[in-house]
């Protein structure tokens, strides 16, 4: 019989976690677990969070972990720097005002084309390669949304976007089918206009994540993006909010900048509805969904509704800058 060689042995190099750390980690995650054990979540996928092949794998992972665990993920998701570069390729101009794109006719085509058969496909297949999970869907499909024409506000004053549209009505059975399935639904938020179904609208991402939330009765709604969350006085770093109330938020929603004020309103119009929590979390940061649902402390900033106290453990401080807005 010949000697045994060093290879022969499996050899744990990885010294970043002790077995009792391990195993540290997936009690803490207990109690969340049982928390949420079918709770329905809507989670928005931003285009500036799906910056590489990784981390978008792991976010798959992590949705299909949800899933595994038995809450009800839905997906929507947002494509902006991916309708960007198509724009780019096509030679068409492209601006934004007031942090909504001016979409002219042959602009939707391509927003339509690239959110729902571009980012709409890769989400899919990235979830399906851990089994027939995800279905995508767009908010044309079984009159899931509907939306109005509206105009931007520029200092003040309205501005017309062109076929851009704000949701006005949702109608979440399609979603809920394939919830009752046992499948990840992925909705492209591209809508049709409710005063001309023949016409569709193009509709900011995190706008329509909220509107579905809210008639979904999710318990909440994680706004993935590429920051680690909400900054009080943007760009100070030291200035993020760890978790603020709905009429928190509402007071500082005036001062915020284009980027952020769409999804900050988004959790503000969510958590109004009656969705649980709103989060603003860093799509760059692998996991950090996994991190925001399963450990005490989360991640990223929490939107609470005002009348509830909060039921998690909370340690990190919240800044005050603006004095109306104390913790
Ligand atoms: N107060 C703020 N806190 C955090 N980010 C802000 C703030 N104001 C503006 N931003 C900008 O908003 C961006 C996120 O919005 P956006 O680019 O529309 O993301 P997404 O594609 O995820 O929807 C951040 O990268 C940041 O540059
Ligand atoms: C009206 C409007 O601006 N629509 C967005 C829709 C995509 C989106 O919201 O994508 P993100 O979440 O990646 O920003 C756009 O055309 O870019």
């Amino acid at each position: 019989m010949n000697q045994p060689t060093p290879d022969d042995f499996h050899f744990d190099t990885r010294t970043d976690l002790r077995p009792d750390q391990k195993a540290e980690v997936l009690i803490q995650a207990l109690p969340w677990l049982q928390k949420f054990t079918g709770a329905l979540v809507v989670v928005k996928y931003g285009g500036n969070a799906m910056v590489d092949d990784e981390l978008k794998r792991a976010f798959a992972q992590d949705m299909v972990f949800l899933h595994q665990v038995g809450l009800r993920p839905v997906v929507v998701h947002g494509g902006g720097p991916q309708i960007n570069a198509m724009l780019d390729r096509l030679g068409i101009e492209s601006e934004f005002r007031g942090g909504l794109r001016v979409t002219t006719p042959e602009a939707m085509d391509v927003v339509r084309m690239v959110l729902t058969g571009q980012v709409s496909r890769e989400l899919v297949g990235l979830l399906n390669a851990h089994g027939p999970h995800a279905v995508g869907l767009s908010g044309e499909d079984g009159g899931l949304l509907q939306a109005r024409r509206r105009t931007a506000v520029v200092d003040g004053e309205p501005v017309d976007v062109g076929l851009v549209g704000d949701v006005v009505k949702v109608n979440p059975g399609a979603v809920q089918d394939l919830l009752d399935a046992g499948r990840i639904p992925v909705v492209s938020t591209v809508a049709p206009d409710i005063d001309d179904p023949t016409q569709v609208l193009n509709v900011n991402a995190d706008t329509a994540a909220a509107a579905l939330a809210v008639a979904l009765g999710a318990r909440k709604l994680i706004v993935l993006t590429d920051v680690e969350g909400l900054y009080l006085s943007w760009p100070d770093r030291s200035s993020l909010v760890r978790r603020l109330r709905a009429s928190q938020l509402a007071d500082v929603l005036p001062t915020l900048d284009a980027g952020m004020r769409p999804k900050m309103e988004a959790c503000w119009r969510a958590v109004e509805g009656g969705v649980g929590r709103a989060h603003v979390i860093d799509g760059r940061a692998p996991h950090s969904i996994l991190v925001e649902v399963f450990t005490s402390d989360g991640i990223g900033t929490m939107v609470l509704p005002d009348e509830e106290p909060a039921d998690a453990p909370f340690t990190a401080p919240v800044p005050v800058v603006h004095p109306e807005v104390s913790a």
